[in-house]
């Protein structure tokens, strides 16, 4: 941001970080956004596929209980000893009737004539559930059964799946919401830029330069410091539009936007005041200093190459601030002096009669 930047960029953080101006709350509002869908993708990976677990769980849950229900009514267990020494003869069978289950025999049930009735065994390294159901002989207990269940691989699968599923779904949210966010975020800067500054030059506006007037005529009045305005406008810049092209004129505006910034001390703002015409808040800066620095503006300008092949000159006039001043009756003091440097040939730098 060319231009008095120390202080425009000052005056525009100062009051757009308070939460009672529009962009300061929009920014608040951008960033609870993105650390709530932060907070719900953290919390949602955490708890999702647990989630997931437990239902499925749950529902094995369930039919491992009806089943060993129905066992503890149906069943007579052989001692835990016994079904040890039946164990590799069962495991054998069930191998080989079923290869893929991958099974590792743990217990078998019998009934009272000897017939298998359960063999219960778990796959390594799976999730399980684990369930005890007693075992019981005309209302006597005989033992316990064990059975596991095991989460086998598509409810693994499914679990895994909802689980991303749900994950990818909320990054989807987080971006169509993040991206719309930025670029409406993006709009209201600009906008609330553009309520401050000049598109052209990007200096301050008439507005916001009123702000940082009151603010450093307060400041001047309270320490009893000396501030003045000065005001300047190019010379015969409706020829360089006619003889260049309004494009070039413009480019005449920034080139001498760019150059003047160099020349101002830090608390110095320059604004666009309209126009040609721009206007210097110099704090600390009684008249006399103000008419050396004016003198110092016109001769580097003069001086300088500022877009097109002739010189470009500028007229200035100066009027110090009295405490009652309003910036623009300060304003209107120093123009009447410019009038008179322009009447007075141009180029040259004149002070305020009165004030
Ligand atoms: N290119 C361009 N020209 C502008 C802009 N704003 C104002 N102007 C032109 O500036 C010219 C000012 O003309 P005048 O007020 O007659 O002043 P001047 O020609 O500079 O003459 P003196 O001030 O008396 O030296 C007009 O032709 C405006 O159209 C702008 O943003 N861009």
């Amino acid at each position: 941001m060319p231009g008095g930047d120390a202080m425009s960029s000052r005056v525009v953080r100062d009051h757009t970080a308070s939460w009672s101006h529009p962009e300061g709350l929009l920014r608040a509002v951008g960033n609870g956004f993105i650390a709530l869908t932060i907070l719900a993708v953290v919390a949602v990976t955490w708890m999702s596929y647990d989630h997931h677990l437990r239902y499925y769980c749950g529902y094995l849950r369930i039919l491992s209980q009806m089943r060993a229900q129905h066992i503890s009514e149906r069943i007579i267990s052989r001692h835990p000893e016994s079904w040890k020494h039946e164990a590799a003869r069962i495991e054998a069978l069930l191998g080989r009737q079923r290869p893929e289950a991958h099974l590792s025999l743990e217990e078998c049930v019998y009934d009272s004539d000897g017939r298998l009735i359960a063999a219960v065994g778990a796959c390594r390294g799976a999730p399980c559930l684990r369930e005890h159901a007693e075992l019981r002989d005309a209302g006597v207990s005989v033992g316990m059964l064990e059975i596991r269940m095991e989460l086998n691989p598509l409810v693994r699968r499914t679990a895994m799946i909802g689980t991303v599923a749900t994950l990818m779904g909320l990054v989807a949210i987080g971006l169509f919401g993040w991206f719309p966010m930025r670029g409406w975020r993006e709009s209201q800067q600009r906008v609330c830029f553009l309520a401050e500054h000049d598109p052209l030059t990007e200096l301050l506006n008439r507005q916001a330069a009123e702000r940082v007037y009151a603010h450093e005529r307060a400041r001047a009045s309270r320490h009893e410091l000396a501030l003045s305005v000065l005001i300047f406008d190019i010379d015969h810049f409706k020829r360089i539009n006619d003889s260049y092209g309004h494009e070039r004129g413009d480019q005449v505006l920034r080139a001498l936007t760019a150059l003047v910034s160099e020349q101002l001390r830090a608390s110095d703002t320059l604004v666009r005041w309209g126009g040609e015409e721009f206007v210097i808040i110099a704090p600390h800066t009684t008249v006399d200093l103000a008419v050396q620095f004016g003198e110092k503006l016109r001769a580097a300008v003069e001086a300088a190459h500022v877009g097109i092949p002739e010189a470009v000159t500028i007229s200035i006039g100066i009027s110090p601030c009295e405490r009652t001043d309003s910036l623009p009756a300060a304003v209107d003091r120093a123009d009447e002096a410019l009038y008179r440097a322009k009447r007075a040939g141009r180029n040259r730098v004149e002070r305020a009669e009165s004030g």
